[in-house]
């Protein structure tokens, strides 16, 4: 089954909390079709299943937390799989979080042409992460909570970005512009490809 996606395009799409990777995935599935696959999403998904195991996703997410590795790895493998018929190529989005994570991604699904850094100051990711919580009924969009991602992607994550970094396919963006406008640099990216 892995087969079907050995030689599928795909891109990680990183960045801290808030940043707005999946308001720029919304934009290149509209203009390119590409399947968008977030971790996150795939998460909350199970959580809402009400499943036992998304009890136990739920109370992690909840503190700002990385589940772990091989429960994510395999949720975003079985999406790949699933789509790989009719996908285009896909946009991974809030995965790797860590270095690990990228480093079991491409020994048991393949490498990434690109990795797509949406960048964005602290002080914006917290402000727009508030107000997405007033409206999002995300548990996570908390002060408290917040924060905690927001420590966890520097230390954490970033240094994902460092490691794609040497091999060359980096592309960042600077996400404090306004919405179109940082689409325009993504699609520059992807056209690239
Ligand atoms: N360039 C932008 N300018 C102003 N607001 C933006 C911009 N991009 C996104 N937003 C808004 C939309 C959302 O309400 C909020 C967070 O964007 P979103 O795309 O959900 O971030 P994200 O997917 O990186 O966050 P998370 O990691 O929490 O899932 O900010
Ligand atoms: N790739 C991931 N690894 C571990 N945990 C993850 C991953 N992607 C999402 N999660 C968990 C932890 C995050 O705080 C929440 C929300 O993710 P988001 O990308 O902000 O929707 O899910
Ligand atoms: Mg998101």
């Amino acid at each position: 089954m892995a087969d079907k996606i050995k030689d599928a395009k795909i891109i990680f799409v990183v960045g801290g909390p808030g940043s707005g990777k999946g308001t720029q995935c919304e934009k290149v599935v509209a203009k390119y079709g590409y399947t968008h696959l977030s971790s996150g999403d795939l998460l909350r998904a199970e959580v809402g299943s009400g499943s036992e195991r998304g009890k136990q996703l739920q109370a992690i997410m909840q503190k700002g937390d990385l589940v772990p590795l091989d429960t994510v790895l395999d949720m975003i493998k079985d999406a790949m799989i699933a789509k790989a018929d009719v996908s285009k190529g896909f946009l991974i989005d809030g995965y790797p979080r860590e270095v690990k994570q990228g480093e079991e991604f491409e020994k048991k699904i393949g490498k990434p042409c690109l990795l797509l850094y949406v960048d964005a100051k602290g002080e914006t990711m917290v402000k727009r992460l508030m107000k997405r919580g007033e409206t999002s009924g995300r548990a996570d969009d908390n002060e408290e909570t917040i924060k905690k991602r927001l420590d966890l992607y520097y230390k954490a994550t970033e240094p994902v970005i460092a490691f794609y970094e040497g091999r060359g396919i980096v592309r960042k963006v600077d996400s404090e512009l306004p919405v179109d406008e940082v689409f325009s640099h993504v699609s520059k990216a992807i056209d690239a490809l």
